[in-house]
């Protein structure tokens, strides 16, 4: 059988993502020649600088010629004039590719860009609040999901090798439809964001609590909410605006759901308030037993540090 795999991947955008997809490579596929740009000059020069690929292109045309996968690495909100700009540069039979965290609206921008390509557009679930080339790390995709999002009648053939690529990055990957895609996501990962920049927000809002205790007594739970508050306002703008529908369907779901907890609590109705809250911790050790606690932010660090493995690791 030939040998399907890439030879040449070009990345377009250089920032967490792109550069870990980067560094990811270089460490598991390493004969695979790699190329980049960014349409952020200060991006392109620092990735010239940490040698993140072999060639660092002046613009996004120059950078996918040749190229058998592109991947396009920019928030979602500048896909369509990242993919404008390779339009007419593509090598023939290359794989189109993304990692937009929503799909349906970015699997759209592609497809209207470069109608003729053969894309797959994918999401790997796995980042963490920082951005630019130096956020990046090799291991941040290790057993973490990507999710691949084809159009129906898509090459069979193309969606397996960008499978293969995924599962050499270390992550598992799942097949699914992009609007289903998109209404899980924004359960597992917009609401929360949304609930986060909005507790945030909001303490930070309150007059009787000064910035500065906001600060000194972020230690216990508030701190995750900090973490995920202080994610890249471009991309999470982008992401809320793209997925919409979605996302505001299940923010009425959520709505109501508060407004049940906070009548619970004005009629002192602790049946109501111990069964969810056992029911939710269930959830959680159901998560960890599964091995997925892997959302720490320095969890990818912690296993290039040889720090234990995931199954290793015991929930506080
Ligand atoms: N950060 C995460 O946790 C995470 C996880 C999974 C997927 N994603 C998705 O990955 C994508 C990139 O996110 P990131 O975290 O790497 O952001 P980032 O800000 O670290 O990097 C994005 C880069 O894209 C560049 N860029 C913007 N417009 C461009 C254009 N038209 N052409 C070329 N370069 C352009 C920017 O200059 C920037 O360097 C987003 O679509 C995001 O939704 C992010
Ligand atoms: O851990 C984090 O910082 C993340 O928020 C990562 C996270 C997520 O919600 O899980 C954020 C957005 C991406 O699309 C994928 C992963």
């Amino acid at each position: 059988m030939a040998d399907s795999r890439f030879n040449t991947v070009a990345l377009i955008g250089l920032g967490l993502i792109g550069s870990s997809i980067a560094r990811a490579v270089r460490e598991t596929l390493p004969e695979t020649a790699l190329r980049g740009h960014d349409a952020d000059p200060a991006v392109r020069a620092r990735a010239a600088e940490i040698g993140l690929v072999d060639a660092v292109a002046e613009t996004a045309g120059a950078a996918v010629e040749g190229a058998d996968l592109v991947i396009f690495c920019v928030p979602v909100g500048a896909m369509a004039a990242a993919a404008e700009a390779t339009a007419g540069h593509l090598a023939p039979g290359a794989v189109i590719s993304d990692v937009g965290s929503s799909k349906s609206g970015v699997a759209a921008a592609l497809r209207h860009a470069l109608s003729d390509a053969t894309i797959v557009p994918a999401h790997p679930v796995a980042g963490t609040e920082n951005s630019g080339p130096d956020a990046g790390f090799a291991s941040l995709f290790r057993g973490r999901w990507c999710i691949l999002t084809p159009e129906e009648g898509t090459d069979p053939g193309a969606v397996a090798r960008l499978s293969a690529f995924w599962s050499a990055l270390g992550a598992r990957v799942e097949v699914m439809d992009a609007a289903h895609h998109d209404l899980v996501l924004a359960v597992t990962s917009h609401l929360p964001h949304l609930i986060a920049y909005t507790i945030v927000g909001t303490a930070s809002d309150i007059e009787r609590v000064t910035e500065g205790e906001v600060i000194k007594y972020s230690a216990g739970g508030f701190r995750d909410f900090t973490r995920i508050a202080a994610s890249n306002p471009t991309m999470w703008r982008d992401i809320f605006l793209s997925n919409k529908q979605a996302v505001l369907e299940t923010l009425q779901r959520f709505s109501e759901d508060l407004f049940l907890l906070q009548r619970a609590i004005r009629d002192d109705d602790g049946e109501t308030l111990f069964n969810l809250f056992t029911r939710t911790r269930a959830i959680r050790r159901g998560i960890v037993e599964q091995g997925q606690d892997v959302a720490r932010p320095d969890f990818g660090r912690q296993m290039e540090a040889g720090a234990p493995a995931r199954d290793e690791q015991k929930e506080p």
